[in-house]
């Protein structure tokens, strides 16, 4: 494979024309869309006219005049085709992370009787750490299901499970479950089926109505560009809109927040998911980010992540291989996101060597460089670029430099 290769797929690239969405800085080649995607095109405009004439000039008022209030319902309108999720169906607001807890409980409170939550120890941290949290609370047990050991997810299934709650793509392995199948495994044993989305989300042709899923969280700032901390996004369902029941009952959710009653009534739509005021700037920032998927086919997208990867996969073959570096990603294309991490010894060094050659990836514990593969902006030729310089990294043994293995706070 020569760079002319490569080219030659950018020229027939159906999607190369969405680069032109985004504010790219010259020189980089940014293999870590997978964990904060760039800044699409309007944001920054859309950030100006927030601040400047929303807030300054307009003040309060701007919650019904410039649309803050109904925000979240206008953003989830924006996912829902990105997730193959049915009109009013999907919010935003929260951390991933408290979004979870709240899609925990309400999953774990329609399965009473029910004693336990499955989850993989190889979860994105705070994914465990919020399954432990909610089984503390809620005197439930965590049993661990680990897919390469365990392959058939039936073996940890059984009418004692209230909930199981996985990552649809390993953050670290980047192994893709297959959404259909182990949801209905989890309806067979009678479990609520929770997606954590956020390495699938823009990047995946995520089917969340084909899949018969029942609850799903995701990252608003990784390959849907959301920009640093935006939202969440929360899916509900259709059939669960006006049963699920959140813990964190704050008026946002309620049915008529501005009615100020005295007690609890829920939204009886996906709304009923929020709890506080939503964090305007955030929203406003993803909502003006997902124009970058206007017209998108997500079946265009996978099929761009997968040619990526698999260019990627075949070049490591030929170039990296000789220095000992092992693609750590499944070769099958369903059982693959849109990432591959690369295991080597000094992992951290050789992704601070390729940063210092502009080219962005992150390292994972403990022996990871991770790259992830946004269809969006990336071309063939970046990845191809992307591989020269590691092998140029590897054959001058730059990963070795002590300024390169000097530990950051954030990886
Ligand atoms: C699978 C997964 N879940 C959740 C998170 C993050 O959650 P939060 O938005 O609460 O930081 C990440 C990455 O940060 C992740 O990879
Ligand atoms: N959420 C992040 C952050 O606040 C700072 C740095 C990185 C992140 C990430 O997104 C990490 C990411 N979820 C991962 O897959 O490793």
């Amino acid at each position: 494979m020569d760079r002319a290769s490569a080219e030659a797929l950018d020229c027939d690239d159906p999607l190369r024309h969405l680069r032109d969405r985004f504010e790219l800085p010259d020189g980089v080649i940014y293999l870590d869309g997978n964990s904060l995607g760039p800044l699409p095109r309007g944001v920054e405009e859309r950030v100006g006219r927030l601040v400047a004439q929303e807030w300054r000039d307009d003040l309060i008022t701007s919650w019904n005049t410039h649309g803050w209030y109904d925000l979240p319902a206008t953003v989830g309108a924006k996912l829902e085709p990105l997730l193959g999720a049915a009109p009013g169906t999907v919010t935003v607001g929260d951390s991933t992370s408290v979004a979870l807890f709240k899609l925990l409980v309400a999953a774990a409170r329609s399965r009473p009787g029910r004693g336990v939550v499955v989850t993989e120890p190889g979860n994105f941290p705070t994914d465990s750490y919020v399954v432990d949290g909610v089984a503390r609370l809620l005197g439930l047990t965590v049993r661990w299901w680990s897919a390469p050991d365990t392959p058939d997810i039936h073996a940890v299934l059984d009418d004692d499970v209230a909930v199981v709650s996985l990552c649809h793509v390993d953050y670290r392995l980047g192994r893709m479950h297959d959404g259909a199948t182990v949801t209905a495994a989890a309806h067979t044993a009678g479990a609520v089926m929770l997606w954590d989305l956020c390495h699938s989300a823009g990047a995946v042709d995520v089917d969340l109505a084909g899949w018969d899923a029942d609850l799903a969280v995701g990252c608003g700032y990784k390959y849907l560009n959301g920009g640093p901390g935006a939202p969440a996004f929360v899916y509900v369902a259709p059939r669960l809109l006006d049963v699920v029941d959140q813990p964190i009952t704050g008026w946002f959710g309620h049915a008529e927040p501005f009615a100020l009653e005295r007690s609890y009534r829920p939204a009886a739509d996906v709304r009923r998911m929020l709890s506080g005021t939503t964090p305007v700037v955030g929203a406003a920032v993803l909502d003006a980010a997902l124009d970058a998927f206007d017209g998108v086919s997500m079946v265009e997208v996978r099929r761009k992540s997968l040619a990526m990867s698999d260019l990627f996969l075949s070049l490591a073959a030929e170039r990296l291989a000789a220095y000992g570096v092992v693609p750590e990603v499944p070769r099958e294309h369903a059982a693959r996101g849109s990432q591959v991490c690369l295991r080597l010894p000094g992992a951290y060094g050789f992704v601070q060597a390729l940063i210092g050659r502009r080219v962005i990836g992150d390292f994972r514990e403990p022996d990871l460089a991770r790259f992830g593969f946004a269809p969006l902006y990336l071309r063939f030729t970046d990845v191809y670029d992307a591989v020269e310089h590691m092998e140029a990294v590897l054959a001058r043994r730059e990963h070795e430099r002590p300024e390169n293995v000097v530990r950051a706070a954030v990886t």
